[in-house]
């Protein structure tokens, strides 16, 4: 959306604008378009990338162009929180073997590890550049990226210089699982993770590589770390001065979720199984740690789907992320994540939309409202309403926004 022109443009003829800004909507309106600051008949008028004023299209003010969207929806670009692109390979053979009743346990992740260290830096390149855009045309405008195929200094800075390439919000997650050759001895590896590999992350007194650090929390898995080594290498990012992200209670309660509720992590993802008890950690921890769900990865492991609806009633903040990796959820679709939302989690349309952008966004320390002096990140969709995300499931109507040039 940056010509970098100077040149102000008017989106007309948007049916339903989506602004994340409750100042924007209608107070008397009910609840989920509150929630989502709807605008119906609305303009918007951007310059440079930026948005100048949002409002009723009786109102908008004279701009130098004008772009028609001829009654569609316009919401705000959504933000994928969580993926890991940055992979080669393909296991699209264990994902057939799931769906016949094989579980998942973290064990194939040394299959795309192997493929990954085996790529060139161009193949890895053209690969997530083809992920971006699959992801754009989707109706994604901002995407954070972890590493964790990698698991060798040299191999885990790759891809955090591949994935700075395309988004700035890159997360260090060495400690994906155990590597084979640390296999006999997981406490070298935390001990690689937490030393050269997180001081290789931070060298040389610019901005650092990573801006999160991530752990696989999961003592059910024997391929990923238990609460004590994932504490460790949390706190030894945070001294790095990295923000927090942990992967909690994908495969089975533990303790995940209550460490990084205690650590004050910007986000613990997947929460699948949760105990009362964390379910009231992460109320507690509501302004600071995000529920990050990722139904996706209960699609495409056959397992059951996190309660949105109790998290949602109970207080906690809830985004939602698409995770996109080649093991638990190979899908970029947001729109396929926020219907799994709707029908299997008992989320409204509306919190879905706000989930899948506001709260992902803040769990990335973004603020993704369309009001004046924010960035243009936006979404187009080829419906009135954004209530089409979830009832079309399966049909490609969001797309991000581009204007002509
Ligand atoms: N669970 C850990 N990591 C990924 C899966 C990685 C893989 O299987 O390749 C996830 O978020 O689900
Ligand atoms: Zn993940």
């Amino acid at each position: 959306m940056t010509d970098g022109t100077g040149r102000a443009t008017v989106l007309t003829g948007i049916r339903e604008l989506v602004t994340n800004d409750p100042a924007q909507g209608d107070l008397h309106a009910d609840a989920g378009d509150r929630l989502l600051g709807l605008v119906r008949d609305a303009a918007v008028v951007v310059r440079d990338g930026l948005v100048e004023w949002v409002g009723p299209a009786a109102h908008a003010p004279a701009a130098d162009g004008r772009h028609d969207l001829a009654g569609r929806a316009v919401v705000p670009g959504f933000v994928d929180s969580h993926t890991h692109l940055v992979f080669a390979g393909d296991r699209s053979v264990e994902f057939a073997a799931r769906m016949t009743g094989q579980t998942y346990d973290g064990g194939g992740i040394a299959v795309s590890v192997a493929a990954t260290r085996a790529a060139s830096d161009d193949e890895l390149r053209r690969l997530v550049a083809a992920r971006v855009g699959e992801m754009r045309a989707q109706g994604t405008t901002t995407v954070e990226i972890k590493t964790g195929y990698g698991l060798t200094v040299d191999d885990e800075l790759r891809a955090l210089r591949l994935a700075r390439e395309v988004t700035p919000h890159t997360t260090l997650l060495g400690a994906h699982v155990v590597p084979r050759e640390f296999a006999h001895d997981r406490g070298a590896y935390v001990d690689l993770v937490t030393g050269p590999m997180l001081d290789a992350v931070v060298a040389g007194g610019g901005p650092a590589l990573a801006e999160n650090v991530d752990v696989f929390c999961e003592p059910a898995s024997a391929h990923a770390f238990d609460g004590d080594e994932a504490r460790t290498v949390l706190e030894a990012g945070r001294r790095a001065g990295l923000a927090l992200r942990v992967h909690g209670n994908q495969l089975a309660p533990g303790p995940g979720v209550a460490l990084a509720c205690e650590l004050g992590a910007r986000s613990v993802d997947h929460c699948t199984f949760l105990t009362d008890a964390d379910v009231d950690a992460l109320v507690g921890a509501r302004g600071t740690t995000v529920a990050t769900l990722l139904p996706g990865v209960e699609f495409s492991t056959r397992s059951p789907y996190p309660d949105g609806r109790r998290l949602i009633d109970a207080g906690v903040d809830v985004a939602l992320a698409t995770d996109c990796n080649p093991g638990t959820c190979y899908s970029s679709s947001m729109p396929f994540v926020i219907a799994l939302a709707v029908r299997e989690m008992g989320m409204t349309p509306a919190e879905a939309l706000h989930a899948a952008t506001a709260v992902a966004a803040r769990s990335l320390g973004l603020d993704r409202r369309v009001a004046p002096g924010m960035p243009a990140e936006l979404a187009v969709l080829d419906a009135p309403s954004h209530l089409h995300l979830a009832y079309r499931a399966g049909v490609p109507i969001a797309s991000a926004l581009s204007l002509p040039g």
